[in-house]
């Protein structure tokens, strides 16, 4: 199996009852890969997410992600990958420093460790002035670039971002991507879910999932050529509403 790919998913299925959520889907991850994962709501995006990082036993098929087997190890997935969404965030009544101290704890850093990376973080973000405030009292865009660094505090191979921007400014979400693209280019692979069409165009590749079938996957270059559209806007709404 080549090192390179650090998500392989083969026929991976879900069901729920008589109810299949995800439907057979296949594709493979490379290493430093920002990967987007879209679908209208209800495709089957965190079913399928849920499916990688090993909260949710696949009911079929194959998936190994960064290494590890989703049926026999996903404890191990769980520590070597990070996750963000809007659902799982920050502590509102902690300051900026007791997070990524309190995260950095859960992850399993040595005390040293979590304060090497805590100056850090709080030094790259440009947050000095507001370490000592509780998050609940920053402005969202500013939650969610904290949220992500933190996630990305193990170091983890894989990070796994559901709707990471959502409710941002455009600004705020371009700052974001840099953020996105820095990661990337240090090796860590990116696995995105958005409903951003712009934020499709950042991606190197792109997956359309549609009653939970993947029905492209492609770079979005080739996609908008395939699908005669000028833009992922386009191809998203020839696809995901047939
Ligand atoms: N625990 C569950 N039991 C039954 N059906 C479920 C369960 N979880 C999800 N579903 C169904 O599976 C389908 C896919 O849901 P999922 O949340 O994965 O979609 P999604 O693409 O992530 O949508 P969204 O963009 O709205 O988050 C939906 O029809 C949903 O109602």
């Amino acid at each position: 199996m080549s090192t390179n790919k650090v998500i392989q998913v083969e026929g991976l299925t879900k069901m729920f009852g008589d109810f299949t959520a995800v439907d057979s889907i296949s594709f493979e991850v490379e290493k430093g890969e920002i990967f987007g994962f879209l679908g209208a709501n209800g495709a089957g995006k965190t079913t399928a997410m849920k499916m990688l990082i090993g909260i949710s036993k696949p009911t079929s098929g194959k998936a190994q992600v960064a290494g590890f087997d989703v049926f026999t190890h996903a404890e191990d997935i769980k520590k070597n990958i990070g996750y963000m969404s809007q659902k799982f965030a920050l502590y509102d009544d902690l300051t900026v420093k007791e997070n990524i101290q309190f995260f950095g704890g859960i992850y399993g850093l040595a005390r040293t460790q979590i304060k090497e990376k805590s100056n850090a973080l709080i030094e790259d973000l440009g947050l000095k002035t507001v370490a000592n405030q509780l998050v609940g009292s920053l402005p969202l865009g500013w939650k969610q670039k904290i949220s992500f660094s933190v996630a990305l505090l193990h170091e983890p191979k894989i990070v796994f971002l559901d709707e990471p921007t959502g409710g941002v400014d455009p600004i705020t979400r371009r700052q974001f991507w840099e953020m996105i693209y820095k990661a990337a280019d240090l090796g860590t692979t990116v696995f995105v879910t958005t409903h951003y069409m712009d934020e499709a165009e950042y991606c190197d590749r792109v997956s359309i999932m549609v009653n939970g079938k993947i029905e492209a996957l492609d770079t979005p270059q080739r996609l908008k050529e395939a699908f005669k559209a000028n833009n992922m806007n386009e191809v998203f709404l020839k696809l995901a509403r047939g």
